[in-house]
């Protein structure tokens, strides 16, 4: 239910309006009720009609963007180690077992110093943010308190976000692993302690690292946590020739990686399984029939030699799917360079196997925005601007101070859509919205009122 209009912004507007339908409105209005959730997105010509439509407040403020500006949703970012942000740009030179070893599970011990973690994750929070990211699947390490610690930097800086506490039982460096009824414990607490928080924004995620470092024991144990609190699951899945491998070897009576999971209660609606690189067609079908979300990583997949994700088959299979960064197996923590890939990967499918037809940019854009709510399963309240939802959105200005892109005259709203999506950055987002508060604002903005 939404209420009277309070808001109503004007100018460019863009979103999907599901996986195959972008509504492009070059002068269109998106109006707001007093709790900041979208009343409507219309055709600017009809704000006459709309106000007798939707009742508007006598005192409805409207914000006019400034020329080229347009709004869209904020990115969804599926799949993201906020844990492995200080080695992000680094390490990119080993495939996955060789890179958790050599740099990621050093830097992620690190962690068990508060300070160090502070200082960390502040800074990927911000980052995130300024790259117009409005929520994150955050993994942490294995401490509680330093995953509290995520938890309270993403309220105070406003980032809608499910965090969660690492968990690894085996064949992990002695210096940084647990006991296996010390993690259940452990999720159990920092799980209870962050629904109690009854934040807004921020939700507890039961975070198996992967099959090879969580022992049947403990995989059984989160997946009772999981619906116990009735929290969403986050792991990953057949994401690289090695690892698979080694699952095999330790599971020899499952028929698949995805099986693993699904005999230890960790495949549900509420799962979100990153990469997916090697799905067997069995696995596929069995994450469809679990409505289980992938969370497509393509720079990930190409920085540390994974392979790349079939997303034309798993849309084929029904599967839902949303783009992650994978900081650090991915380079970014910015998802337009997540986007980007996710384009050329799905190319690079398709030289492959020309069946496959390479993702078209607005199917990009949906992996980005609404995909990534589905698979969160948050549909129903970001992703898009459909009435309801909570207004999690961006300003984008592609002739922003120190804009990287150049308008040219004959430019189409499109072309200046395309043109940020392809060549745009941070400099170009020059507002950021999570839940309807401004959490960035650049120099180049249109003027707010003070309560956003
Ligand atoms: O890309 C990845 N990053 C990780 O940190 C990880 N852990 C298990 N499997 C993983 N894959």
């Amino acid at each position: 239910m939404t209420g009277e209009v309070r808001t109503v912004f004007r100018g460019g507007i863009v979103h999907c309006v599901d996986a195959s339908t972008t509504q492009l409105l070059e002068d269109g209005v998106l109006g707001l009720d007093q709790s900041n959730r979208i009343v409507f997105v219309e055709d600017g010509s009809q704000l006459a009609l709309l106000q007798d439509r939707y009742g508007f407040a006598a005192d409805a403020r409207t914000i006019q963007l400034k020329p080229h500006q347009f709004l869209m949703p904020g990115f969804i970012d599926t799949h993201i180690h906020a844990s492995q942000y200080p080695n992000a740009g680094t390490g990119l030179d080993m495939p996955l077992l060789q890179w958790l070893e050599t740099y990621t599970f050093p830097t992620e011990a690190m962690f068990a110093n508060p300070e160090f973690a502070q200082n960390a994750y502040e800074k990927v929070v911000q980052r995130t943010l300024r790259s117009g990211t409005t929520a994150c699947s955050y993994f942490t390490t294995i401490h509680r308190e330093a995953s509290t610690t995520l938890v309270e930097t993403c309220e105070r800086l406003g980032q809608r976000a499910y965090v969660g506490k690492v968990c690894m039982d085996r064949n992990s460096p002695s210096t940084y692993i647990e006991v296996t009824n010390e993690s259940i414990r452990e999720t159990e607490a920092f799980v209870q302690a962050t629904l109690a928080r009854n934040s807004e924004l921020v939700t507890p995620i039961v975070t198996p690292r992967f099959v090879p470092t969580c022992s049947s024991q403990l995989m059984t144990g989160l997946g009772e946590v999981a619906r116990r609190y009735n929290v969403p699951i986050q792991s990953h899945v057949s994401e690289n020739a090695g690892e698979i491998e080694w699952v095999r070897q330790l599971h020899p009576q499952c028929s698949s990686y995805s099986d693993v999971y699904d005999v230890h209660g960790l495949l549900n609606s509420k799962a979100i399984m990153a990469h997916g690189v090697h799905l067997s067609e069995a696995e596929m079908q069995l994450l469809s029939a679990r409505k289980v979300g992938v969370s497509h990583c393509p720079c990930s997949n190409y920085g540390i030699l994974s392979g790349i994700c079939r997303v034309r088959d798993l849309h084929q299979h029904n599967v839902k799917v949303g783009l992650g960064t994978d900081v650090s197996g991915g380079h970014s923590p910015a998802m337009l360079e997540s986007l980007r890939l996710a384009l050329i990967a799905s190319k690079t499918v398709h030289f492959q196997e020309p069946a496959l037809a390479p993702l078209r940019l607005y199917e990009g854009l949906h992996l980005a925005t609404l995909g990534g709510a589905e698979v969160m399963g948050l549909q129903d309240q970001i992703g898009n601007f459909a009435p309801g939802k909570h207004f999690d959105a961006l300003i984008v200005d592609p002739s922003s101070i120190d804009s990287p892109i150049d308008v040219f005259a004959k430019d189409k709203f499109s072309d200046r859509v395309e043109k940020f999506l392809f060549n745009g950055d941070d400099r170009n987002i020059v507002t950021v919205f999570v839940n309807g508060k401004v959490v960035k604002r650049l120099a180049s903005a249109p003027a707010l009122t003070a309560d956003f």
